[in-house]
């Protein structure tokens, strides 16, 4: 659930809405760099929560992966560079993300993840983050070592987000 209000339109109540609407765990995908935040996704009904690595200094990052575990919800470590998934991996992170969008120019590349993955270790669950807008691509993830990937926009712009979904999962 992105939360962000000013770019993204998002909010915390849409939070609770999907909670209470769904028994799977929910993430809250925001810019999260205070531990106010992560009380305020605990409050919410968040299971986990996503850390940038690259929009926090190692010693947040650190504290912030520590209440995360410590309030009993998990983290979901981002990362967009080899140095950055060795920041994750650092802290401990047991869920890795790399992100194919470029956080500062919007750029995607769907090929990081392939670059990356192979320098997080097994039992790290890696998620392959953005740019999936077909099944193809899905499949492209998987084959490249995601145990998971994150969509947004191929899931909230489509006129039939289910049969979408079917879709997606057929192809993972
Ligand atoms: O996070 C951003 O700055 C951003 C910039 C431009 C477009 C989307 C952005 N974030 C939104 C998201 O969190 C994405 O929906 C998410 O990473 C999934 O990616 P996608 O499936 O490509 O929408």
């Amino acid at each position: 659930m992105l939360t962000e209000q000013r770019r993204f339109g998002g909010s915390l109540d849409d939070l609770r809405d999907v909670r209470a609407a769904v028994e799977v765990p929910v993430l809250r995908k925001d810019f999260i760099a205070d531990p106010y935040q992560v009380l305020e996704a605990r409050a919410a009904g968040a299971d986990i929560v996503l850390l940038i690595v690259a929009a926090l200094d190692q010693p947040v990052l650190a504290e912030l992966y520590r209440l995360i575990g410590e309030l009993g919800m998990t983290a979901l470590v981002e990362a967009h560079s080899a140095a950055e998934v060795d920041r994750a991996l650092e802290i401990g992170a047991q869920l890795v993300g790399v992100n194919a969008r470029d956080l500062t120019t919007f750029q995607l590349d769907r090929e990081l993840f392939g670059t990356l993955a192979g320098s997080i270790p097994s039992g790290v669950i890696r998620v392959a983050e953005s740019a999936v807008t077909s099944p193809a691509d899905v499949a492209h993830y998987r084959e490249a070592g995601a145990d998971v990937v994150l969509i947004g926009e191929a899931l909230v712009t489509g006129d039939d987000p289910v049969t979408t979904l079917e879709s997606f999962l057929a192809a993972g």
